[in-house]
């Protein structure tokens, strides 16, 4: 059954272990054949090991290639009785960012070694980012080589709090830490009796039981139709669902078109009919009306439908040595079952995936680098943000005269601005204003105390004689941003016109203070990108108070509906919350009173 395949990503160098790590799952599940065995005990007693060299298993296998693009990854396979796994595996060194990204952009779960003797080194970052960037839901640290620490409790602890540390700077919800020996085989398969304070389970342990079902997008109903079938009785749209559900009697729209129909059928591998599809099932469907859909169109429910846009922003991993991205190149893109042509309109930043810096004066990307551009393309993509849904999110492009692949591509939403409308510029500049503004914005979860430090920041700088003006989410939603729910793209839409309003009180001399719980990163970086493009200072401050306060404040009873299920898509119950990686200030519960942290930030922006 497809539920219990797990895709595994793995990456590091020979030196952190990894080929023993992998060559140990395979051994110890049983999974390794007999002749491959001996092979690799004749192998290891020529050269003189006292035992079987593990590693030459894995390394032994390392010759499958992925059609199209030369890439270094093997995929390997093995079972136990509760599950699948296919690992991808790469190299890691610093050359191969391409390598991870293509084999792991189907991952479930990365796991990431860190060599106990040397602590979290970069390249450990490098594939946590990686990792993050990618969407992969969970990720697993494999502290190794605990036996040449003494198995040592304090070491792995300190290893754990240092990975922890850079971790909260990047989007990952799932984190786990096992201590472990590659080579000895402790805690791969079978508890390790060296380090009985681990309280945790084995890594296969953690594997087997690792939850997939909820990574998936059930919400958003999405079914690129790969080929249309027909014969004279009969008209079905094949695909393989890349979200959500259908089933039969379901309304659908049908884009770009839009005509809307009834799903009459839904029909699964071997014409078996189904109740209810969801993804990755490969279907055919069928209809109640006879519209014309072909290959690349998409199907969805009518209340829910992907963007259609031509132009969008996206991060693209450059993938080929032969030529560099540069802004005004043009590439064809393949995007779910659509191909069209697409040109580069710029490149924002380079990304420096160590630092997790934004070069912005950067003019191309080279092989490895990882960017955000903006592209337009010939004919609409009908997309979500790759953080809702890495199928109907990501993209590559091709080198159209050497039909190489050359980026791989996650778009991150539609480009934010238009193009046909005329910009006046303002009579009065901006030193003409007797006022400097700014933009302060608050995130947090609800009842974290946004609302309440931004009352009182705005209270302490009217007092002092700066003009201030609260935007809060709630009040916003009676006005400005009535109409607009709470699902991704709701949020992402109430985010971006507070970021506007703000841009504009910030523009007239105001301090805007802004309080949004604006729950994904993306959706805030954009609104300081606005504001830098602008000039305009942007100051992001996490009110980081932990769920479990929130919860018990619960000021307007939602947590509680929100447990009991009463509500769903609740920030930090149901929906998820991004923390910013390096906001310009944190204000915890512990700093005091809303008052009291009022008075901290006020200070820091002074400063
Ligand atoms: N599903 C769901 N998730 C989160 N919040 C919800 C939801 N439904 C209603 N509310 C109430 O709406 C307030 C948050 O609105 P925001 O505009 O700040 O939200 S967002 O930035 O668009 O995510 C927030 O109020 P605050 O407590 O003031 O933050 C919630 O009480
Ligand atoms: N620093 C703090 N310490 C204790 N309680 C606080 C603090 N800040 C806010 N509160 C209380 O928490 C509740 C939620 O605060 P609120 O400002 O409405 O949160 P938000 O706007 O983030 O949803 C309110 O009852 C508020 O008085």
């Amino acid at each position: 059954m497809s539920t219990q395949l797990l895709r595994l990503a793995t990456a590091g160098s020979v030196d952190d272990g990894k080929s023993t790590l992998i060559g140990r799952l395979l051994h110890d599940s049983k999974a390794v054949f007999t002749d491959q065995l001996a092979a690799v005990a004749r192998t290891s007693a020529e050269r003189g090991a006292d035992q079987p060299d593990l590693a030459l298993l894995t390394d032994g296998l390392r010759a499958e290639r992925e059609q199209g693009i030369t890439i270094d990854v093997a995929y390997r396979y093995f079972a136990t009785p509760k599950r699948k796994f296919i690992i991808a595996d790469t190299p890691g060194h610093v050359q191969h960012t391409r390598n991870m990204v293509t084999g792991a952009s189907t991952a479930d779960l990365a796991l990431v070694l860190v060599d106990a003797r040397n602590g979290v080194l970069e390249q450990s970052k490098r594939h946590a980012s990686i990792a993050s960037l990618l969407g992969i839901p969970h990720l697993v640290v494999c502290v190794n080589k605990m036996d040449l620490v003494g198995f040592s409790e304090e070491r792995f602890a300190e290893i754990r709090e240092d990975f922890r540390r850079f971790a909260m700077k990047l989007d990952i919800h799932d984190l786990s830490f096992v201590p472990i020996s590659a080579l000895h085989g402790d805690n791969i398969v079978h508890r390790s009796t060296e380090m009985p304070w681990y309280e945790g389970t084995s890594l296969l342990h953690q594997l087997e039981e690792v939850h997939t079902a909820s990574d998936r997008n059930l919400i958003d109903a999405r079914l690129p139709v790969q080929y249309v079938i027909r014969d004279a009785d009969f008209r079905g749209y094949a695909g393989t669902m890349a979200g959500g559900t259908l089933r039969p009697g379901d309304e659908v729209a049908v884009l770009p078109s839009g005509f809307t129909s009834t799903v009459r059928s839904v029909r699964g591998p071997g014409n078996v009919a189904l109740d209810e599809a969801f993804a990755p099932q490969a279907v055919t469907v069928q209809l109640d009306d006879d519209i014309d859909i072909s290959r690349g169109d998409l199907i969805c429910r009518p209340g829910n439908r992907p963007h259609v846009a031509s132009d969008v922003d996206a991060m693209v991993c450059w993938l080929t040595e032969q030529s560099e991205l540069t802004p005004g190149s043009r590439y064809a893109v393949q995007h779910t079952t659509r191909s069209t042509r697409a040109t580069v309109g710029q490149l924002d930043y380079r990304l420096d995936i160590d630092s997790l810096h934004r070069d912005k004066t950067a003019e191309g990307l080279a092989l490895n680098e990882i960017g955000r551009i903006r592209m337009r393309t010939q004919h609409p993509l009908l997309f979500d943000p790759y953080r809702r849904n890495r199928d109907t999110g990501s993209f590559i492009l091709v080198d159209e005269a050497t039909d190489n692949t050359v980026a791989a591509g996650m778009i991150t939403g539609p480009a934010v601005t238009g193009s046909d409308v005329v910009w006046h510029s303002p009579a009065v500049t901006r030193e003409q204003r007797a006022t400097t503004g700014m933009t302060v914005w608050l995130t947090g979860l609800s009842g974290s105390g946004k609302s309440a430090v931004a009352a009182e920041l705005e209270r302490r700088l009217v007092a002092s004689g700066r003009p201030a003006y609260v935007l809060d989410g709630d009040n916003l939603r009676h006005g400005l941003n009535a109409g607009l729910g709470f699902t991704a793209a709701d949020r992402a839409e109430n985010v971006r016109r507070a970021g506007e309003v703000a841009r504009l009180f910030a523009d007239a001399g105001v301090v805007a203070v802004v309080s949004l719980i604006s729950p994904y990163r993306e959706d805030r970086d954009r609104v300081r990108a606005a504001h830098d493009a602008d000039g305009l200072p942007f100051v992001e401050i996490f009110v980081d108070t932990p769920v479990e306060t929130c919860a018990e404040r619960d000021p307007k009873g939602m947590y509680a509906k929100a447990r009991a299920g009463e509500i769903t898509g609740f920030t930090g119950i149901d929906d998820p919350y991004e923390a910013p990686r390096t906001p310009d200030l944190v204000l915890r519960p512990e700093d005091g009173d809303a008052a009291t942290q009022a008075a901290i930030l006020l200070e820091y922006l002074e400063r």
